[in-house]
């Protein structure tokens, strides 16, 4: 069965970019097309330098391929403006950076975390929903700890949280784990899997074999070019 655009959380085909500094030019991505459906999780692999990251920014509309079509949630991005792209990453986008502390805002607790997300994309959230999204990533005893209470991976996990709360349809990280021990991994990627229940589209880039085993869809790039897909 194929899957239609409102399926899609994210979708992008015959992106190509090439980055020019001074007389060089490198091609980071090589007509790139990937599907990243709702409710799974997409890791985009390959070696340092392969493109994962530039891949990243523009399927998180915060940098623009030189060709090729990006469509998220099935809005078309190609010929979007400032302030259209603006909209899209303020409401259908959450992005989690590597370093957990990034994520938050350092004198806020986990639960105000969740509340100050759901309000800047204009939803409102009730104390009992805060406390079972934080309770559904094994930190319900951490509503009130700010994030240096807590440790990398629970900040991880309150990231993760509060892309849940905003429930927006497409979520990117970049190497979410990379900071993180083995047991904080294996949470790290439990709560990725609570979010993908709730209907998000996740795409993370990561080199991480433990990332990779859980898998629903792989895309690994070399060279900026796709050696494997499916
Ligand atoms: N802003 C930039 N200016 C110039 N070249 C860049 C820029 N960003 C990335 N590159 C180059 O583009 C290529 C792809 O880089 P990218 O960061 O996307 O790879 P990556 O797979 O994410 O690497 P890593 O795993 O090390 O983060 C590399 O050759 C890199 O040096």
């Amino acid at each position: 069965m194929s899957i239609t655009t409102l399926q899609l959380g994210a979708f992008c085909h015959n992106i190509s970019k090439v980055y020019r500094v001074d007389r060089e030019r490198v091609q980071a991505l090589e007509r790139v097309e990937k599907e990243f459906p709702r409710g799974s999780l997409t890791v985009i692999a390959g070696p340092s330098g392969s493109g994962k990251s530039s891949l990243l920014r523009i399927l998180a509309c915060v940098d623009r391929p030189d060709t090729g079509s990006l469509e998220i949630a099935g809005q078309s991005v190609a010929n979007s403006g400032a302030r259209e792209r603006r909209r899209l990453r303020r409401y259908s986008i959450a992005y989690i950076f590597a370093d957990p502390i990034e994520n938050l805002v350092e004198y806020l607790t986990a639960a105000d975390q969740l509340r100050l997300n759901a309000r800047l994309r204009g939803q409102r959230v009730s104390d009992a929903d805060v406390a079972e999204m934080l309770g559904r990533l094994g930190l319900g005893h951490r509503l009130d700890h700010t994030p240096h209470r807590l440790s990398g991976g629970e900040q991880q996990r309150t990231a993760i949280a509060c892309a849940m709360v905003a429930r927006p349809p497409f979520v990117v990280a970049d190497e979410p784990t990379a900071e993180l021990d083995s047991v904080a991994v294996e949470q790290v990627l439990d709560g990725f899997g609570v979010l993908c229940d709730t209907g998000a589209a996740i795409a993370i880039a990561s080199h991480d074999p433990r990332v990779i085993a859980r898998a629903d869809h792989l895309l690994r790039l070399d060279h900026g070019r796709i050696v494997e897909s499916w």
